[in-house]
């Protein structure tokens, strides 16, 4: 990592930093600005953002509600468009195209995992993974899908339907299905807020092995610390900005860092122990856009 930091204010902490660039990231946001609204009711959810996203590392999105997790995940992603600011994925500029060279941009570069699983009931396992290529008409790498079917453990499982897994299950389908078709970058959203302890490390534990096995870029908004101790990174949000990263996290160093940063209502269900009771699962674009056309 190159040692220029982007202009937020720093913690003085020793363990938290200011955001670093990085060298060669697959995914960059510069000046990156989404306002909500219009006149006395405008909400600036991200305010002049410069964030990088290192290739291949798993990196961790945390902050309070309302800080803009969601809408810079979505802004990255090209689910929502931006206000000003400019975003580029490995050269193209996101922030620049049209809705149909998004659509194409989402179907076959990036991957999805959200809390809700939005898998197709109708579908078998092995049909569901391969959807989003079968949709944009991409050929099935049989390789590439049956390390990623090992990845996630589900090989006994390909010809269930989704009502006949279990959630933890169905969510590693959802990450199959996120992970199958080599997107430049997985973009997980609270992938792990409906699902039982054990589950919950199982999918973290695939996240982090397509990071380290696959040289796969993962991104992951979570509320809960011991989620972003899996990551590499994790980048702090506040009222719209990126005011400070984490390295090599623990869950303890993630507890201290949401303590300093004046954010340790996680600490209590706010999103620390989140489970199905926890925020409501987004009603934005995300809904209905990993597998949409
Ligand atoms: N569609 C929308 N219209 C108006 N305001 C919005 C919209 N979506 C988000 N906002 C506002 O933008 C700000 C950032 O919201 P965002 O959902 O990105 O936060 P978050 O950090 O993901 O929150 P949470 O942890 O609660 O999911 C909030 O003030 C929110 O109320």
């Amino acid at each position: 990592m190159s040692s220029h930091s982007v202009p937020n204010s720093p913690p003085a902490s020793s363990l938290l930093a200011p955001h670093r660039h990085v060298d060669d990231p697959v995914l960059t946001a510069r000046a990156l600005t989404k306002v909500y609204g219009r006149g006395t009711g405008a909400v600036t959810a991200l305010d002049a953002v410069d964030v990088d996203i290192p290739r291949a590392r798993f990196t961790a999105v945390m902050g309070p509600s309302g800080s803009g997790k969601s809408t810079l995940m979505h802004c990255l992603a090209g689910l929502d468009s931006v206000t000003s600011g400019t975003i580029m994925l490995d050269g193209d500029e996101v922030s620049a195209m049209s809705q149909r060279r998004l659509t194409r941009l989402r179907r076959e570069r990036i991957g999805f995992i959200f809390q809700s699983f939005n898998l197709v009931p109708t579908l078998t396992a092995a049909e569901n993974i391969t959807l989003p290529l079968d949709i944009a008409r991409q050929k099935v790498d049989r390789q590439r899908f049956d390390q990623v079917v090992e990845a996630v453990g589900l090989s006994d499982r390909l010809s269930h339907r989704p009502a006949e897994l279990s959630g933890g299950q169905v969510q590693r389908v959802a990450c199959a299905r996120a992970l199958v078709g080599k997107p430049a970058v997985v973009f997980a959203d609270e992938p792990t807020g409906n699902l039982d302890s054990q589950s919950t490390q199982q999918v973290l534990a695939i996240l982090r092995t397509s990071v380290d096995e696959l040289d796969q870029s993962v991104v992951m908004v979570t509320h809960e610390p011991d989620a972003a101790a899996w990551a590499d990174t994790v980048l702090f949000l506040r009222d719209g900005h990126v005011v400070a990263e984490l390295a090599d996290p623990s869950r303890d160093h993630v507890l201290d860092a949401l303590r300093e940063l004046g954010d340790d209502r996680q600490d209590q269900g706010q999103g620390g122990q989140q489970d199905a009771t926890g925020p409501a699962e987004s009603t934005g674009p995300a809904d209905s856009t990993d597998t949409e056309a």
